[in-house]
């Protein structure tokens, strides 16, 4: 099996490089980036030096789509729906990381995303890849949209409330966090050394391009709820998102009810933890998993979910390997059984 990363020299190329190549299936990477070029990747990251070989090249379109069976384009909005629109191969199997692929309305494509989409009619053919959700689709998939870091922490903490009708409508309030890593590799006044560390900033209140991605899936799950309040916060540290997500209950429920219905409906997944005591992002870290804590508050009636992934894995890459496997008929967490890294 022969895997492209096109985006390779970037972060979330970077994990799908080091994960891919201990999986147990893969015999084969090839590399593609844009700008960056090298007889071998270990000579721009040498920490990869004499455990993964080959060079970095150039993506060009048809040529590139024969040397591979799976491609996963780690490439930013924009590149990844250019790539797309060139590819004539209906057998290949393409995981796209980026947001091009997974709002369903051209429109809100458009206004979210502030540019117009090269080719949206394609985007019929991708399955949002939040496996916990979605399995049975995406086993007959051959196009899958990887869920955006922000919203697969806040769905996977949620979804069970409306899934059992157990929320006022639109009373979601997601208050996010997340390492810096989530912005990429690129370096400028967002990602400066002395504007992050020591440091603490909330960014594009009602104006985030995750909004609408988490407002589409949850209103699949209930079609009542339509609206939520989203606000993303930059923390000091490389990886991780906590997202706490406040709702209104319709009526009181314990917390001992909470945990049974939330290990009800997470019993099938490999990668959810659901925690009795609050979770931390280096519980986490360098995993695929996602810890979940929910709480009921009997003065206010409001439900508290707590849930924290690693944002280049279980929010990026390793979730894309995890529907990799799931289209190719594998256990889901073939190849991503390792423990988080603490501390
Ligand atoms: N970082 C995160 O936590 C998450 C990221 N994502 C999404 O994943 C995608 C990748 O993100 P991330 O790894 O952070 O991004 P980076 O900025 O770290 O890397 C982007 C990569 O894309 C490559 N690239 C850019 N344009 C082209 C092109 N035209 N052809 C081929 N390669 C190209 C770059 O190559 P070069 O080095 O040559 O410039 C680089 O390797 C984005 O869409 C992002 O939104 C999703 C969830 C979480
Ligand atoms: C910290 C940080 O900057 N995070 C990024 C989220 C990265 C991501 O998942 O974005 P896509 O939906 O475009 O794939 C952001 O807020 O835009």
């Amino acid at each position: 099996m022969k895997v492209g990363i096109v985006g390779a020299s970037g972060y979330s190329g970077l994990e799908l490089i080091r994960m891919l190549n201990m999986h147990p299936i893969i015999d084969g990477l090839n590399f593609y980036a844009l700008t960056s070029n090298a007889n071998d990747i270990s000579d721009i990251y040498p920490h990869l030096k004499s455990i993964v070989k080959g060079p970095i090249q150039k993506w060009v379109a048809d040529q590139s789509i024969n040397e591979n069976h799976i491609i996963f384009l780690a490439t930013p909005h924009g590149v990844s729906s250019e790539i797309v629109m060139n590819i004539s191969d209906e057998n290949v199997k393409i995981i796209d990381l980026s947001g091009d692929f997974r709002l369903k309305e051209e429109q809100k494509y458009n206004k979210w995303y502030k540019s117009n989409h090269p080719c949206f009619s394609k985007t019929s053919n991708f399955t949002y890849g939040l496996a916990e959700w979605n399995k049975e689709e995406i086993k007959t998939s051959n196009f899958i949209a990887n869920p955006g870091c922000y919203p697969t922490a806040s769905i996977l903490a949620i979804a069970p409330l409306l899934k059992e009708n157990l929320i006022v409508e639109n009373s979601i309030i997601i208050d996010a966090k997340s390492g810096i890593s989530g912005a990429g590799k690129g370096s400028n006044e967002v990602t400066h050394f002395t504007n992050r560390n020591d440091n603490f900033a909330a960014y594009k209140i009602h104006d985030h391009q995750h909004i609408p991605e988490i407002e589409q899936f949850l209103s699949m799950i209930n079609p009542k709820e339509n609206y939520i309040t989203f606000t993303p916060h930059l923390a000091p540290m490389t990886r991780g998102i906590m997202a706490t997500v406040y709702s209104t209950a319709r009526e009181m429920i314990t917390n001992e009810e909470l945990q049974e219905l939330y290990k009800e409906m997470y019993k099938d997944s490999y990668f959810i933890r659901i925690r009795d005591s609050i979770p931390c992002t280096k519980d986490v870290y360098g995993s695929n998993l996602c810890d979940i804590y929910p709480a009921f508050d009997e003065r206010t009636n409001r439900i508290t979910v707590i849930s924290v992934i690693d944002n280049l894995i279980k929010g990026a890459a390793g979730q894309a390997i995890q529907n990799m496997n799931i289209m190719l008929g594998l256990p889901e967490e073939t190849g991503l059984t390792f423990t988080p890294i603490f501390p």
